[in-house]
């Protein structure tokens, strides 16, 4: 870790302003590698300047994709004419890098008839298997061999449309089956499916570039093979995590920030639950402004879950807001195993956080009889105090920021490179919205 990796953060002062969020990080990769799937060049908008981006350009490359600026910002040209003339012989380079390499399969599977999937990266938030991913791709017909150093596979005939379960609403796993059948050889009914808006938008990129596939109301997508795809031109729906994460800064430091680019349609768990909080917020066409509206914050009991629930990325820049509210509140963490381990620091800095391994919700989860610390009651209001900290995750590493900017004095945060993977410009937003933070060696 180097110098630049640290933040001296002096906490105390509400943010203020305004800032922008543009794609979402859960979905712009994934339409990068659809652009795989096609037949001519694709167009997409509105693409954030973040690590994942970065990584998923250089696969690309390494694919024999062009990937080039357009003329607006935040516009990329992806050309996949010379995917089968690639040479991947610098992939390893990848191993690590983010959880979007896995998605890469079907398309190359597609293409080129086999495939070479370095290891995955992603926040350690729990074991994230990929046992559906690989079951979904043998049930379409490849063949699957797994070594120290990835994964291997081939498609000796071209994929076939198949009928699939998931276990569990898997995101991936869903965009793994739609990435694959949309070019698959007849249809393909995939039951138990996630709806996470950022799979919706994947569904129109696919949609535009030729694919056939329906969603019907109780998590079943149907999906007709076609034999060829063609380009798009997108333009990504906003990031939903990130701007409830700036909204929960907002709530935390008794701040007031207007986030561009929020869309009210992804976000309506996210502003049912920050209105129960006693957050206030106003929306309009180009974004939602949100602020603590003053007096007491309210403890709520809140369950994270797949979509439409509340989702498991707010749930983090969520639990600093929520130790300064007054009473107990409890949340309930559905979808990781272990994405509660954050929380001690936020005890170190003052706050008042047990962890169960029980269930505390109104429903028994996956995790509620295998000994994982899932559940946590949160007892506010609590004075935070600067503190030493060590960014954990994604999202465990914005949620440490918000506590270093609610609290009283200085605190150091190292491993702050890490946030560059979701949150664009972040340290120019958090200047533009008045924090007061500065690079040890570079003060101001
Ligand atoms: C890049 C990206 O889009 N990341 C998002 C994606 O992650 P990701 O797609 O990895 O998350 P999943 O929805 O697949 O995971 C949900 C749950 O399913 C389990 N599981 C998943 C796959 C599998 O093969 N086997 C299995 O058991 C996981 O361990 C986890 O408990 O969706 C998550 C849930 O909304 C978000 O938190 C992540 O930000
Ligand atoms: C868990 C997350 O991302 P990833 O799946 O990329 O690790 C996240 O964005 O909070």
């Amino acid at each position: 870790m180097t110098d630049d990796d640290v933040l001296l953060v002096h906490g105390g002062t509400p943010l203020e302003g305004e800032i922008k969020v543009r794609g979402a990080k859960n979905l712009v990769p994934k339409a990068m590698v659809a652009a795989l799937l096609g037949s001519e060049p694709s167009r997409l908008r509105n693409v954030p300047d973040i690590r994942d981006v970065r990584v998923v350009r250089g696969l690309l490359q390494l694919h024999g994709v062009t990937v080039r600026a357009g003329d607006e910002p935040g516009e990329l040209l992806l050309d996949p004419s010379h995917v089968e003339s690639a040479n991947v012989a610098d992939i390893d380079a990848h191993a690590g890098s983010s959880r979007i390499p896995i998605l890469f399969c079907g398309p190359l599977l597609h293409r080129l008839g086999h495939a070479f999937i370095p290891g995955l990266g992603g926040c350690h938030i729990g074991d994230r298997p990929i046992d559906f991913h690989l079951e979904v791709l043998r049930q379409f017909g490849a063949t699957v061999e797994k070594r120290p150093e990835g994964l291997y596979l081939q498609a000796p005939q071209r994929l076939r449309g198949t009928k699939i379960h998931l276990p569990y609403p898997s995101v991936g796993a869903t965009e793994q089956v739609l990435l694959t059948a949309v070019m698959a050889e007849g249809s393909t009914e995939l039951s138990n499916a996630a709806v996470e808006p950022e799979i919706e938008d994947l569904i129109c990129v696919l949609q535009k570039m030729g694919a056939i596939i329906a969603m019907d109301t109780d998590r079943t997508i149907r999906i007709t093979g076609v034999d060829r795809l063609g380009g798009y031109n997108h333009r990504a729906l906003a990031d939903r995590l990130e701007a409830a994460s700036w909204a929960c800064a907002a709530l935390a430091t008794h701040g007031n920030v207007y986030v561009h680019g929020a869309q009210q349609r992804t976000m309506v768990p996210f502003l049912n639950t920050f209105r129960k909080v006693g957050g206030a917020f106003e929306i309009d066409e180009d974004g939602i402004r949100f602020w603590h509206p003053g007096g007491q914050l309210k403890a709520i009991a809140l369950e994270t879950d797949v979509a439409p629930g509340f989702q498991t990325d707010w749930q983090q820049p969520l639990v600093v807001a929520l130790t300064q509210a007054t009473g107990l509140s409890i949340v309930h963490e559905t979808v990781y195993e272990s994405r509660l381990g954050f929380t001690s620091a936020l005890n170190q800095m003052g706050a008042t956080i047990q962890l169960y391994r029980e269930c505390l919700g109104g429903t028994p989860c996956r995790f509620g009889q295998r000994n994982f610390q899932h559940s946590a009651v949160i007892s506010g209001p609590s004075r935070l105090q600067g503190a030493e900290l060590i960014i954990p995750d994604l999202r465990g590493g914005f949620s440490y920021l918000i506590a270093a900017l609610a609290a009283e004095g200085t605190s150091t945060v190292r491993g702050i490179s890490l946030i560059n993977r979701g949150y664009e410009d972040f340290m120019n937003k958090l200047a533009s919205l008045g924090a007061k933070v500065e690079t040890p060696g570079f003060p101001g």
